[in-house]
């Protein structure tokens, strides 16, 4: 049993929430993309907090400094789930990680173009994080790269935190990530780029939730 994410990836406001309301039924988390967060704002999390009480929601903020700081604003303004970069300093992760549990909410240490995948995640364990993401980014898609191998190092280390896996997971592949050790599996493109988002959306659910 896993939980499932949708990822909201456009820059369009009005876009973003239209999306997000034919989705949001069939998913547990709603994912505010770093582009989309970048592009629209504190503001655009306030509406889609009205509007879906009964999803989680993820700000990929991907922090790279000033953790604390950078991050307080959006669980403030309801974020359950902020991101942090694993290649940020040890002080960010810890900002973020620190300001996460003021708010009794979550910090996700997010792997992508971390090195030694095995000994950050140790460390930032050790730190308090409280989700793992293993993330195989669109750039690094476009050049032909999975998550797949990635989920098996860190689900193997066995450190009893959440695990996020993203990086063109679709419904064909829920069901092998859900069983490497994901607690959390995103999907964005083949949801967003779906021809009936909501079905895609119920499908990669049902598979996650099994
Ligand atoms: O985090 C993401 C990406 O780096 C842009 O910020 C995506 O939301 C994430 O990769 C999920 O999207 P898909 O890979 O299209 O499933």
């Amino acid at each position: 049993m896993a939980l499932t994410q949708m990822a909201l990836d456009s820059l369009d406001f009005d876009g973003t929430v239209a999306l997000a309301t034919l989705v949001a039924p069939h998913v547990d988390i709603l994912e505010i993309g770093t582009p989309c967060i970048k592009h629209n704002g504190v503001k655009l999390l306030e509406v889609l907090r009205a509007k879906f009480p009964n999803n989680k929601i993820l700000v990929d903020l991907k922090t790279m400094d000033a953790g604390f700081y950078e991050a307080e604003p959006f669980y403030k303004a309801g974020a359950d789930i902020c991101t942090v970069l694993g290649c940020a300093d040890i002080g960010t992760i810890k900002g973020v990680i620190d300001v996460a549990n003021k708010y009794g909410k979550k910090a996700q240490v997010d792997l992508i173009n971390v090195a030694d995948k095995a000994a950050k995640t140790k460390e930032v364990a050790a730190a308090g994080a409280h989700i793992i993401g293993v993330h195989t980014g669109l750039d690094q898609q476009a050049a032909g790269q999975t998550p797949f191998t990635d989920l098996a190092l860190v689900a193997a280390l066995n450190l009893g935190v959440e695990i996020s896996v993203a990086g063109g997971v679709k419904a064909a592949t829920t069901a092998q990530v859900r069983d490497a050790g994901a607690t959390i599996i995103v999907a964005g493109a083949a949801i967003y780029g779906a021809a009936d988002p909501a079905a895609s959306a119920a499908e990669i659910t049902a598979i996650a939730h099994a």
